[in-house]
């Protein structure tokens, strides 16, 4: 999916909303566990119930990973599963020496050898330009930068100062001469409202993919502050708020409210900044 049909689903949908496919089988809801594969059940009845309210879905494989042969499977069949017109992103976080980032790169954008193929991948920018070539090869791909990230440790490397400017600065700045902003988003946390701003100032026409929301505590209203741009510009993630909305046999349905909470706040923001 290109960025003006990112825009137009977000027109479309009056929604930003990236709901986050993080599942973890000891906390979904007891009664799906009759179904042959558990996890696969939940994600489907969660997609089902916030289809029409969302732009992406973002599964992070770690929750995947972490069940082994099974996970990986599920991986695929939820990725199989996501309707074609929403964007689905791939958070693995990948990056290494250029052979093998063209392996994360196939492992999740060449369907014809893993079965899956993601619009956008997360990778993490530490080994530098030729760890994420290969991820940009794909032209019809995304490659989401992690940059100013929404956790604690954030300031162990990214807040450093460098003669340039803090290194996160340095990342977008530096990143942005590898791609344009059709094929390079940024992870920046919703819980660093204060620093949109600034960003805008680097990475103006990008896409932002803002985790934060919700179980994190970040702020909608302060993402969008500095965070809209005249293609709205932000993808914005919860998981936990939305998937665990409730444990019980209404899950779907809690899930769906939040979801709908979420956009209806959406809606305003987008239609205040008159882009719908
Ligand atoms: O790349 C990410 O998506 C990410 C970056 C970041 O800075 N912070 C962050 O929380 N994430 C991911 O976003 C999701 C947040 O989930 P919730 O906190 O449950 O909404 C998880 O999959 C995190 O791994």
């Amino acid at each position: 999916m290109n960025k003006k049909q990112l825009f137009e689903q977000i027109k479309s949908k009056k929604s930003f909303l990236c709901v986050g496919l993080d599942p973890v089988l000891e906390n979904i809801p007891k009664h799906l566990l009759k179904y042959e594969n558990p996890v696969l059940e939940f994600n489907k009845q969660i997609i089902d119930a916030t289809k029409d309210l969302c732009v992406a879905y973002k599964p992070n494989t770690a929750f995947y990973e972490s069940m082994g042969l099974k996970g990986w499977e599920t991986l695929i069949k939820t990725w199989q599963y996501i309707p074609n017109d929403i964007f689905t992103i791939a958070d693995a976080k990948r990056g290494d020496i250029g052979n093998t980032s063209a392996m994360y790169a196939d492992a999740f954008f060449n369907e014809a050898k893993s079965e899956m193929s993601f619009d956008a991948i997360t990778v993490a920018p530490y080994m530098g330009k030729d760890s994420v070539g290969p991820f940009l090869e794909y032209k019809d791909k995304w490659v989401i930068l992690l940059a100013l990230t929404s956790n604690a440790g954030h300031s162990d490397f990214q807040l450093h100062e460098t003669p340039d400017g803090k290194l996160y600065e340095e990342v977008i700045r530096i990143s942005s001469q590898w791609a344009g902003s059709e094929q390079l988003m940024y992870v920046v946390g919703a819980t660093r409202g204060s620093e949109f701003e600034n960003i805008r100032r680097l990475a103006p026409d990008n896409f932002l993919l803002v985790p934060g929301i919700g179980a994190q505590g970040g702020s909608l209203a302060d993402v969008c502050n500095y965070g809209l741009n005249k293609e709205c510009g932000l993808l914005v993630n919860s998981a936990r708020a939305i998937i665990y909305a409730s444990k019980g046999e209404d899950f779907a349905e809690k899930a769906r409210e939040e979801a709908i909470s979420v956009q209806k706040e959406m809606e305003q923001i987008l239609l205040s900044a008159k882009l719908i």
